[in-house]
């Protein structure tokens, strides 16, 4: 149980909780939001590109989140897990992760996210094997590493965790947090914006995944260590479960 994807609004306090099971499971969380500040803290080129972005409160675009994210996951500390912190956050980037995961082989048959298009693909290729494996010397190991890629490794995702809170409490989190922080995209308005497009963009993702009988809906109002507290509880069940 340590490939899991932490889901909530803004201010949910899911980045406090992330890091902290991470710690607790051994694996490194991984925060896109962290990882896009820390590139317009030192300025890289990513950093100039999305640090507009971010201080009005409007998303990377997929394209540059998903090479990211790619880049963070192939690490070697991320191969024995993950706790994923802000990502996905669209509907592509759960595809993307899909794929990062090489999640289509460990899935068939229990995900009805997945597209006719890829299962046409893959049955295509399986029929391709089956009928001339051990007949057929002609193909080639380009052709099976190319199903390699399809089956991809056994790294599903363990749990999706969904925090949830109403949206005063948020707000007025957020705004503590500003006082703390100083972060330039936790004014007034800004909030307000990020709320509006997570309702928009990322609450759909908790759909997808409840689907696939992967998300965990965890009460995130009350104190640091009773969310906590209430997160291992439900990944225990869920464990205990499978
Ligand atoms: N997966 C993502 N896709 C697009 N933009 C992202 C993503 N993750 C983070 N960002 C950008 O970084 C900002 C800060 O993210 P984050 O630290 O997770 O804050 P919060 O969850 O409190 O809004 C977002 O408002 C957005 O601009």
């Amino acid at each position: 149980m340590s490939r899991i994807v932490m889901m909530g609004p803004p201010g949910v306090g899911k980045g406090t909780q992330a890091a902290l099971l991470a710690v607790a499971l051994g694996v490194p969380a991984v925060s896109t939001g962290d990882l896009f500040r820390e590139h317009v803290r030192t300025r890289t080129p990513l950093g100039l590109e999305v640090s507009g972005l971010l201080a009005a409160g409007e998303y990377v675009p997929d394209a540059v989140t998903n090479a990211m994210v790619a880049d963070r996951l192939a690490a070697p500390d991320a191969q024995n897990g993950f706790i994923l912190d802000g990502y996905p956050r669209t509907l592509p980037q759960l595809g993307e992760l899909d794929r990062m995961l090489g999640d289509l082989s460990t899935t068939a048959g229990t995900n009805p996210g997945r597209t006719l298009p890829q299962l046409g693909e893959l049955d295509r290729m399986l029929g391709d094997l089956s009928t001339t494996a051990g007949t057929n010397p002609g193909r080639t190991l380009p052709q099976l590493g190319e199903l390699d890629r399809m089956l991809g490794p056994a790294t599903p995702l363990d749990a999706v965790v969904l925090l949830q809170a109403d949206v005063e409490e948020i707000v007025a989190r957020i705004v503590l947090r500003a006082e703390q922080q100083g972060r330039s995209d936790d004014t007034p308005e800004v909030v307000r914006r990020r709320i509006e497009i997570y309702r928009a963009e990322t609450e759909p993702l908790a759909d997808a995944y409840a689907e696939r009988g992967l998300l965990l809906r965890v009460e995130g109002t009350g104190s640091l260590d009773e969310v906590t507290a209430r997160i291992r509880a439900a990944l225990d069940h869920d464990e205990a479960a499978a």
